[in-house]
């Protein structure tokens, strides 16, 4: 809200590199040839795709000297936002100004391709020209004087694995090494400003490794705009981290306020040591329980993990205090605490998100297989889910589970695992929209907050 107010009072900012302000991108509607029967010779019909608003309206401000990442599930919009600042498509409405000049204007765009440097998702390279051959060609492009072309593409092919490649015709190059050469294609000529469209795909842990190190040193007096499906990357190397979804930008703010602000609070793990005999875990699980209510969400024989949601803060000083008391009772022999990590609250966006959009039209269904043998239909992102048909004397509401998301590594969200089936709580009111799509029942929906209150979560 505070760039939609500075953009609209016209106040500039001298650290500001890029001020977007309620950029909007919609794709147009195509039309296709299809029809229903098997003949296709009669009734052919040109259909016509709705138009698709891949950016709602967005507002920020990019600092100069930061890296700026943007995280968000498959189709969230980054890659369009990517292309509407860098010029590859039209914007549909609002303007991004990079350096001052504005992206709707075709004069603003001629001097913003002098100022950036684009590694695009997909690679766009020549089979048939080698790495060096590459970077001079395009730093001939970026308008780079004659005499220090040669100098500045074998530099930038100095170290790491391009160096042994210079010469190799990039037809011949892995994917991994693909990528480190357009990272290297898009900082040549020193560009003010950097996108680098998820850089790191398909590298070893070695050469990634290296390239964070490229890009952390590019930072120095520029601005870089980093996407990536990997919440390690984005935790290392972003400065500023934004996660949009369904076109909107939902969170923005350094990794450790994320984390304190969306994640589900604070990781407690508790390692036991076993030269004193037995571990003491079940005591330890007790004393949670008894405190601070909690259960532990993964044990072994030497070690438990517990999730402290925030709300328990006010406890925590005693709590641990006392625990420390009785390390050696336990048999602890070490206590961690860290903060949720940037991948949950990943998945807690995209799974809001998600929902949101689901229960605006009833679509974006997955299917879930539970442990009892049936399947049913349940919306993306759901956490508590009532299962149909379960209602009995025993439990009147029926049965619910507890859905666990993931993603996968293309960043699609999926079902991960379920909670065992348990009664739906006595107080919990629910909303049954009795449904059946194809011959599968769909789950209802149930408010979180109503089974958290009910288990006095
Ligand atoms: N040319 C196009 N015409 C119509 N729709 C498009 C076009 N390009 C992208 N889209 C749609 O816009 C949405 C946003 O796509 P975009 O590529 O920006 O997502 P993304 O966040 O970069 O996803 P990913 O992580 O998969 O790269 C998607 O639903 C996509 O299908």
């Amino acid at each position: 809200m505070m760039v939609k107010q500075q953009a609209e009072k016209g106040m500039t900012n001298e650290g500001v590199a890029v001020q977007v302000c309620g950029l909007i991108k919609t794709y147009p509607s195509t039309y296709t040839l299809g029809c229903s029967c098997v003949c296709c010779c009669c009734c052919l019909k040109v259909k016509r795709t709705a138009p698709y608003h891949a950016v709602k309206g967005l507002w920020l401000n990019l600092a100069k000297g930061q890296l700026f990442c943007l995280l968000g599930p498959n189709g969230a919009g980054k890659t369009t936002t990517i292309s509407c600042l860098t010029g590859i498509t039209p914007i549909t409405g609002g303007d991004a100004l990079v350096y001052g000049h504005s992206v709707a204007s075709s004069v603003g765009m001629a001097k913003i391709r002098r100022l950036i440097g684009v590694c695009p998702q997909f690679d766009i390279l020549w089979d048939a020209l080698t790495g060096q051959e590459h970077l001079e060609l395009f730093a001939n492009i970026k308008g780079l004087p004659p005499s220090e072309i040669k100098s500045v593409a074998a530099k930038s092919l100095s170290e790491g694995k391009l160096k042994t490649a210079t010469n190799v015709r990039v037809g011949n190059y892995s994917g991994g090494m693909k990528r480190h050469l357009s990272v290297a294609i898009a900082l040549i000529g020193d560009p003010r400003l950097v996108f680098l469209d998820e850089p790191t795909t398909g590298m070893d842990p070695i050469t990634r490794r290296h390239v964070w190190d490229i890009i952390e040193d590019a930072k120095k007096g520029r601005a870089i705009v980093l996407t990536t499906h990997s919440m390690e990357e984005a935790d290392i190397l972003g400065d500023r981290i934004a996660i949009m979804a369904k076109g909107k930008l939902r969170c923005i703010g350094t990794s450790i306020h994320l984390k304190s602000r969306f994640g589900a609070g604070y990781v407690c793990n508790i390692n036991f040591s076993t030269t004193n005999g037995e571990p003491q875990t079940e005591p330890v699980k007790f004393f949670f329980y008894n405190h601070l209510d909690l259960k532990p969400t993964e044990e072994s024989k030497t070690f438990l993990t517990f999730i402290i949601p925030h709300n328990k803060e006010p406890l925590l000083a005693r709590f641990f205090a006392e625990l420390q008391e009785r390390e050696y009772e336990f048999g602890i022999s070490d206590i961690q605490m860290g903060l949720t990590t940037l991948e949950e609250v990943f998945l807690n966006i995209a799974k809001q998100a998600e929902l949101e959009s689901s229960s605006a039209a009833q679509e974006n269904l997955v299917v879930l297989h539970l442990t009892s043998g049936t399947s049913i239909q349940v919306s993306m992102g759901v956490r508590f889910v009532g299962i149909p048909g379960t209602e009995s004397a025993e439990h009147p509401k029926g049965l619910m589970v507890e859905v666990f998301w993931k993603t996968d590594d293309a960043g699609t969200l999926c079902i991960s695992h379920h909670s065992p089936e348990a009664p739906i709580p006595p107080n919990v009111e629910l909303i049954k929209n009795e449904s059946l799509i194809g011959d599968m029942p769909v789950g209802f929906t149930i408010d979180p907050n109503q089974i958290l209150n009910a288990n006095g979560r």
